[in-house]
C-alpha cells in the first residue's frame, strides 16, 4: 500500500503551490486582451470599454454663463468700499440670452446657466443685493469675475478627454452626452461560457434524490458574470464523464473567449477537469496558496482561457473576485487597474492561522460609536457555507505572511460593495 502524502488543502506549506500574486501575474502574461471593436449607441456603452480616443468636438460649457442666480455686471463697476447702485436693464434666462451689450453703470438680472451678456464679466448673487424697483444696490464685498463659468472650462474643444481602454461608467456616459456624442466605438463584449461539473448536481425544477444537491454555483457565477458586463453562455451541468466533458470544452472553445467551470479540479477520483484540459490544451497551474480556493486551475485551449474554479460555493466566489474579475477586465481591454478599496479595521475576533497562504474569511464591517471601523468574522467559515457571503459584507484579507489574528489587531478588509 502506498501511503505517500497527497497534497491537501489542509497543508499550510506545499511545494509547487503559487502565491496569489504569482498566479495573477502568470495569467496576465499568458493572455492578450481583445482588440475587436463595434459601434454602439451611447446608453449601450455603459459597462463597456472604450476603443477610441474621445477628442472634444465642442466646448463644455459651450458659452460663458452664470453660476448663480443674481445680477450680471461689469467687474469694474464694483465699489472698492461702501456700495454702488446699478440700473437693471433686462433679464438673461438659461436658454434665452439677453441680446444687447450691458454698458457701464448698468446690470442684467441673470439665472444660473444663462449666457453672460456682452459687456459683463461678473455675477453677484441675488441674496447679496438690495433691490429697489430697477435699482440694484451692491456692497463692497464682491470680487470682479466671480460666479462665472467660462466656456470650455469643463471640456475644451479639441482636447482629448477619454483614452481608449477606459471603462464607461455613469460619469463617462454623462460626459459623452455633454459632448453630443451619440455613438461610441467599444471593444466587443467578452464571451464567457460556464458550466458546473458533478454527478450530484441537479438543475432547478428537478427532484432531489438522496445525496443530490441543487447546482447553486451556476447561479452565483451567472450573477457575477452579468455584473461584470460580459456576454454569458450558460452550458448547464456537465456530468463527470471524460467524453462528455471533452465535448463540452471543445464546444466552448469554438464559441467563447473564456471558459469557467466549477468543480472537478481537486484530487478526487471523478475530478476529470484537469485531465481533459491538459489533453485539449494546457494547464498552467492548478494550486494556489490560498483558502478557500486552493485548487484553482488555469490554462488555455486554443485561444480560449480556461478557469477551473473549485466546486465549493464560497471558493467559487472568492476565486472569482480575486482572480476571474480582474482577468475579465484585463481581457476586455480595460487599461485602468481594478481598484478595490480596502479599509483598516479593528478585529473583534480571534482567528487561528499559520503563515504560508493567503486567507479570505468573510466578515461583517461596521463602525463603533466613535466612528472606528471594526470587523467581526462570520461564525461559519467552511467553504461550503454560502451564507457567510450573503450575511457578511466584506472579505478579511489575511496575507500569506500573516499569523494568528488576535482581537484588537488591525486587519485589512475589502468591502463587497462599490460605488460606481
Ligand atoms: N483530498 C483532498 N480533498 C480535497 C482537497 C484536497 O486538497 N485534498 N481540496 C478540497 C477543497 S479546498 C476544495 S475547494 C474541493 C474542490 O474540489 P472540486 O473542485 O473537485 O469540487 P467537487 O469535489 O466537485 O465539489 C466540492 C464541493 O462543492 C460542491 N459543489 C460542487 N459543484 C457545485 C455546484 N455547482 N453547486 C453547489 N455545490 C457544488 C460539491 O457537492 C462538494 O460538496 O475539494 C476538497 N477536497
Ligand atoms: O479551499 Mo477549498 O477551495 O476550501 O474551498
Amino acid at each position: 500500500m502506498n501511503f505517500t502524502k497527497q497534497p491537501s488543502c489542509a497543508d499550510d506549506q506545499d511545494i509547487g503551490v503559487l502565491r496569489v500574486e504569482q498566479a495573477l501575474a502568470q495569467m496576465y502574461a499568458a493572455l492578450r486582451p481583445l482588440t475587436e471593436t463595434e459601434y454602439v449607441p451611447l446608453r449601450q456603452a455603459l459597462g463597456r470599454v472604450l476603443a477610441q480616443v474621445i477628442v472634444c468636438p465642442i466646448n463644455v460649457p459651450s458659452h460663458t454663463n452664470a453660476a448663480m442666480d443674481g445680477y450680471a455686471l461689469r467687474g469694474a463697476d464694483l465699489p472698492a468700499e461702501g456700495s454702488v447702485t446699478l440700473r437693471q436693464i433686462g433679464v438673461a434666462w438659461a436658454g434665452r440670452p439677453f441680446a444687447d451689450t450691458v454698458p457701464a453703470g448698468q446690470c442684467v438680472r441673470i439665472m444660473t446657466g444663462a449666457c453672460l451678456p456682452d459687456g459683463t464679466d461678473t455675477v453677484v448673487m441675488q441674496e447679496n443685493v438690495r433691490v429697489d424697483g430697477d435699482w440694484i444696490q451692491i456692497s463692497a464685498q464682491e470680487r470682479p469675475g466671480q460666479n462665472v463659468r467660462h466656456a470650455g472650462e469643463d471640456l475644451a474643444c479639441g482636447e482629448p478627454v477619454l483614452s481608449a481602454g477606459r471603462l464607461i461608467l455613469p460619469p463617462e456616459l454623462g460626459l459623452l452626452a455633454s459632448l453630443g456624442i451619440v455613438e461610441v466605438k467599444v471593444i466587443r463584449r467578452l464571451r464567457v461560457a460556464f458550466f458546473s461539473t458533478g454527478d450530484e448536481l441537479r438543475s432547478l425544477g428537478e427532484f432531489l434524490q438522496e445525496g443530490q444537491i441543487y447546482d447553486s454555483n451556476r447561479y452565483t457565477i451567472y450573477g457575477m458574470l452579468m455584473r461584470a458586463g460580459v456576454e454569458v453562455i450558460d452550458m448547464g451541468v456537465v456530468r463527470d464523464d471524460r467524453a462528455i466533458l471533452t465535448d463540452a470544452v471543445q464546444q466552448a472553445a469554438s464559441h467563447a473567449d473564456v471558459l469557467i467551470t466549477s468543480g472537478g479540479v481537486s484530487v478526487g477520483e471523478a475530478d476529470f477537469t484537469k485531465a481533459v484540459l491538459s489533453e485539449l490544451g494546457n494547464i498552467a497551474f492548478w494550486k494556489i496558496a490560498m483558502k478557500p480556493g486552493r485548487p484553482l486551475a488555469f490554462g488555455q485551449v486554443k485561444n480560449m482561457a480556461f478557469l477551473g474554479l473549485p466546486g465549493n460555493p464560497v471558493a467559487v466566489m472568492v476565486t472569482f473576485y480575486q482572480f476571474v474579475l480582474p482577468l475579465l477586465r484585463y481581457l476586455q481591454g480595460e487599461i485602468n487597474p481594478l481598484i478595490t478599496p480596502t479599509i483598516q479595521a479593528k478585529s473583534l475576533f480571534t482567528f487561528k492561522k499559520k503563515p504560508g497562504r493567503s486567507e479570505f474569511p468573510r466578515g461583517f464591517l461596521s463602525q463603533d460609536e466613535t466612528g472606528q471601523w471594526c470587523v467581526e468574522i462570520s461564525h461559519q467559515q467552511g467553504s461550503g457555507i454560502l451564507r457567510s457571503m450573503s450575511e457578511g459584507n466584506c472579505f478579511i484579507l489575511l496575507p500569506e505572511t500573516q499569523g494568528t489574528v488576535a482581537a484588537g489587531d488591525w486587519v485589512t478588509v475589502q468591502p463587497f460593495s462599490g460605488l460606481l
